[in-house]
């Protein structure tokens, strides 16, 4: 089985952290940012991922849409210790969801970093980050730690699930 889901969210947030303890199993504090964009394979039993994990930085933002287009499912990663980055973080989800072209794409969305004190939960993040409004597709959202691994195995389940 075959998936192929990319991964956006705003520089710092985790993305590249995601996909190194993801595909193996690798947890650092120390990950370079991102420049454009990095194409990851991934194997979990029998299902083949192609993971594209997108630079967050305000200058790359623009291409997020061009690597959502066509993927099975988009992971919208949030630092939910940086509350002052929610707004931001926001803004450029629902702008993203708005194109046309990215209708119905499965999306979820990671209160990620929940390991640091004070990082938001799943409930408040769905009311700040107006989760509820966004509509046609399946929405899912979880509290995870790339760093203590909580709630990686439902996010590779949830992954898995849309293999095809
Ligand atoms: N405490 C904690 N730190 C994390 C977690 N996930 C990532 N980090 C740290 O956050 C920093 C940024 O992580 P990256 O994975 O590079 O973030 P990114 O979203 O890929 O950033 P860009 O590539 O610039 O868009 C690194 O220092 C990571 O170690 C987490 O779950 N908990
Ligand atoms: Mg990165």
């Amino acid at each position: 089985k075959h998936l192929e889901v990319t991964i956006v969210g705003l520089q710092a947030s985790g993305k590249t952290s995601l996909v190194n303890v993801l595909g193996s199993n690798q947890w650092s504090e120390d990950v370079v940012p991102t420049v454009a964009f990095n194409l990851r394979q991934v194997r979990k039993g029998n299902v083949t991922m192609k993971v594209w994990d997108v630079a967050g930085q305000p200058k790359f933002r623009g291409m997020w849409d061009r690597y959502c287009r066509g993927a099975d499912a988009i992971i919208y990663v949030v630092d939910a210790a940086d509350r002052s980055s929610i707004t931001t973080s926001t803004s450029e989800l629902h702008a993203l969801l708005a194109l046309p072209a990215l209708a119905s794409v499965p999306l979820l969305v990671l209160a990620n970093k929940n390991d640091l004190p004070n990082a938001i939960g799943v409930d408040e993040l769905i009311k700040e980050m107006r989760l509820g409004d966004i509509g046609g597709r399946v929405v899912s959202c979880y509290s995870t730690s790339n760093k203590t691994k909580h709630n990686l195995d439902i996010v590779l389940a949830w992954l898995t699930q849309r293999a095809h």
